[in-house]
């Protein structure tokens, strides 16, 4: 397996090998014993180079949060290895880590939930700043006042409630915390999925200047393919624990080559009305990460599937590019005719002219036009 032959790469900032996360499930109240295990993350690899953005796609409960949890090192991984920044931080402590964790950030899906209600905008701007003793007193404050800026908010908006803001505008204070100790990676965990389609774009324009500007890499976690264009350098599919394709973008978008991708791609809605697309329904439900399907474990839905896929694990294999694939039948699969439909519909190209709307927006917010909360 060659991660590190994607065209044009840059130095890997971070690096995941084999990472495992099994959430052991107990019984008994005073003796507790395992009785299972939920394999939310189970081997997965990739890496992600200084300033890109990896897109981590898939449904609902197949491990993309707790991947980034890992990564943050929130909760501690099962087996496996995280290197940032050339640095082994699996099992880093203390100060060490300390260190690490200013350079690697989260922002939320939910950004209410992460601000704390009671706290001042410039307070929560300022606590990391505090914490990692990176600035105090006027600096600080002035810190926290370029960071506003920077993010298309006003220096005012400091001694406001988060309660005051929009969706939007609290994303953006989300933003600028994480930015307030210069990282290196942020984990963008679905950022724009609690957001009116319109803020979506506004945020994802935001995202995309601030990455230019400081040249940040971003792990950017979403539940669909839709979102991600636009966003994406390289995109990893998730299924069950496991990333089934990991490809370049316009690889993983023209080419796709495992059949969850291709079902993932067919369900875009295509905006022009003249192209016809088939959607590929997917049979049946996600199966239980406790229990997992044998073999590959996307056999129950998958189309194509065979006798071996029920027994045979199929390998996580570079068929060309850095493209990874784990599908034991990848060359033997047409790429479908709904997506090719959707290639010619130029499916989610319907975000671009709200993209390049909302870009204006976020410009004269950036040149202190913001009104009023
Ligand atoms: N602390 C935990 N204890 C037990 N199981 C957990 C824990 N955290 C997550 N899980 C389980 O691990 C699996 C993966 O969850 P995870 O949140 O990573 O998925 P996800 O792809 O991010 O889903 P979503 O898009 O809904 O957030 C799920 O089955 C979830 O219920």
């Amino acid at each position: 397996m060659n991660e590190q032959s994607t065209p044009g790469a840059r130095k890997a900032i971070l690096k995941v090998e084999r990472l495992v996360k099994h959430f052991p499930i107990t019984k008994g109240i005073v003796m507790q014993s395992q009785v299972g295990a939920v394999k939310a993350v189970d081997d997965v690899s990739f890496h992600i180079n200084e300033g890109e953005t990896l897109a981590v796609v898939g449904e609902s409960g197949c491990g993309k949060s707790t991947t980034g949890r890992l990564i943050m090192r929130l909760i501690e991984p099962t087996s496996g290895s995280i290197e940032f920044d050339g640095t082994d931080i699996t099992t880093l402590k203390g100060r060490e880590m300390r260190m690490i964790r200013r350079q690697i950030q989260i922002i939320f899906q939910d950004p209410y939930a992460s601000l704390n209600p009671r706290m001042t905008v410039g307070d929560i701007i300022a606590e990391p700043l505090e914490v990692h003793g990176i600035a105090h007193g006027k600096e600080k404050r002035e810190k926290v006042e370029a960071l506003l800026k920077v993010v298309g908010l006003s220096p005012w908006h400091m001694v406001r409630y988060p309660h005051e803001f929009s969706g939007g505008q609290r994303q953006r204070i989300g933003v600028a915390r994480a930015l307030a100790v210069n990282p290196k990676l942020i984990v963008c965990d679905e950022p724009v999925s609690a957001l009116d389609v319109s803020i979506q774009a506004q945020v994802v324009n935001l995202l995309q200047d601030l990455q230019t500007q400081f040249g940040l890499a971003y792990m950017f976690i979403a539940h669909d393919l839709a979102v991600v264009k636009h966003i994406a350098d390289r995109v990893a599919v998730m299924y069950l624990g496991k990333i089934v394709e990991l490809a370049d973008k316009k690889t993983l978008y023209d080419t796709p080559r495992h059949p969850y991708t291709q079902a993932l791609l067919s369900a875009i809605p295509v905006p022009d009305p003249s192209v016809k697309t088939e959607r590929m329904l997917l049979e049946g439900d996600v199966p239980s990460p406790i229990n997992p399907p044998s073999g590959c474990r996307f056999h129950t839905r998958c189309p194509h599937a065979k006798e071996r896929c029920k027994v045979e694990d199929p390998a996580f294999q570079d068929i060309g590019g850095g493209h990874q694939v784990a599908c034991h039948f990848w060359n033997e699969i047409e790429v479908p005719k709904a997506v090719s439909a959707i290639k010619a519909g130029n499916a989610s190209d319907h975000y671009l002219p709200r993209l390049e709307a909302y870009r204006k927006a976020t410009e004269k917010m950036k040149a202190g036009a913001a009104k009023a909360v």
